[in-house]
């Protein structure tokens, strides 16, 4: 039986959306209960995946697919839910992993020593991942003057090199140009062959389902379907034409009756009281060392000092 490399078992994400600054500072000093509004961006998510598999994530923009990517990515974790991941992951997303005020060479040394590679390992496969990257002089650059494909380029080079279990691949190819698309999708290849699992996030059908065994399509935050890649693309395919085949009005109208069922309002004082008030009282404590200052100055001024 193939071992399981990740699980999501009833994960949730809510993000809070902060009020105007003004509110926030009333906030701090009232003493009814404070309510603050949360968006859910994934509902729920429950899901198995195993060795070898390759999974694709579709959705409408703003579904909750990169979400989910840096949860598996552990750059930000689940709000609630139990996630099981067996194996080391690796990301590569246009914006996510290089730092920008480093240079090409110096992000290599950087991502491969934090996914524990010894400096001889790095020494000995910076080369490669050069070559693979393929991007001239730009390599000894700042990351900041990439253009997005470029980051791509060396995301991608740098995360297939470090060998890692899992590899996350979140519309990391849609910037680059078809050639390097191509020795991508290769080496992906290469990767399922060794019986690795990979999650695919693309926007072209074709390469989904081409690559990909399995498929879940996310709606605004749920998993609207899971299984066969062909059948989830093609089910996929009819939803976006009936979609686009909207007028603009009913579209809107359609994406903010899903978008208000994502929105929930929280009240902090009942569920997050302990955390609150701590919380309220670091506020107030870095505040004070501000406003204490101007209070005296202003007591001086007034009692005419
Ligand atoms: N840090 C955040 N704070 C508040 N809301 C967020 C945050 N990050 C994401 N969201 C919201 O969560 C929802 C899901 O976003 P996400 O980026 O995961 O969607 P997506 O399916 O990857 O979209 P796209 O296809 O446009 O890349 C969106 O409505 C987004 O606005």
């Amino acid at each position: 039986m193939k071992a399981k490399k990740v699980e999501f078992e009833n994960v949730s994400k809510k993000f809070s959306l902060h009020a105007k600054k003004s509110q926030k500072v009333l906030n701090l000093f009232s003493v009814r209960t404070k309510q603050t509004k949360e968006f859910i961006a994934l509902n729920n998510i429950s899901f198995e995946v195993y060795e070898g598999e390759t999974i694709g994530l579709v959705g409408l923009n703003g579904s909750g697919k990169s979400t989910l990517s840096n949860i598996l990515g552990g750059v930000i974790q689940p709000s609630e839910g139990k996630l099981e991941i067996n194996g080391e992951t690796s990301l590569i997303a246009i914006s996510a992993g290089l730092n920008g005020s480093l240079s090409g060479v110096e992000n290599i040394e950087l991502k491969c020593l934090m996914h524990g590679l010894t400096k001889a390992k790095i020494k000995e496969i910076t080369p490669s991942i050069i070559d693979f990257a393929d991007i001239g002089d730009y390599i000894f650059q700042p990351v900041k003057d990439y253009s997005s494909g470029m980051k791509s380029r060396l995301g991608f080079a740098i995360s297939v090199h470090t060998n890692p279990d899992i590899l996350i691949i979140d519309e990391a190819l849609s910037v680059g140009d078809s050639t390097f698309a191509q020795k991508c999708l290769n080496k992906m290849n290469e990767f399922k062959e060794e019986g690795k699992t990979i999650f695919f996030i693309s926007h072209s059908a074709g390469q989904m389902k081409k690559f990909c065994d399995r498929v879940i399509w996310l709606h605004y935050g749920a998993v609207k379907e899971i299984g066969d890649a062909t059948e989830v693309i093609d089910n996929y395919q009819k939803f976006t034409k009936w979609f686009n085949n909207l007028s603009n009005e009913n579209k809107k109208k359609h994406k903010q009756e899903m978008l208000a069922k994502q929105l929930s309002l929280v009240d902090h004082k009942k569920s997050h009281v302990t955390e609150d008030r701590t919380s309220r009282l670091k506020i107030l404590l870095k505040n004070g060392i501000v406003i204490l200052p101007v209070l005296i100055f202003t007591t001086f001024m007034l009692l005419g000092f």
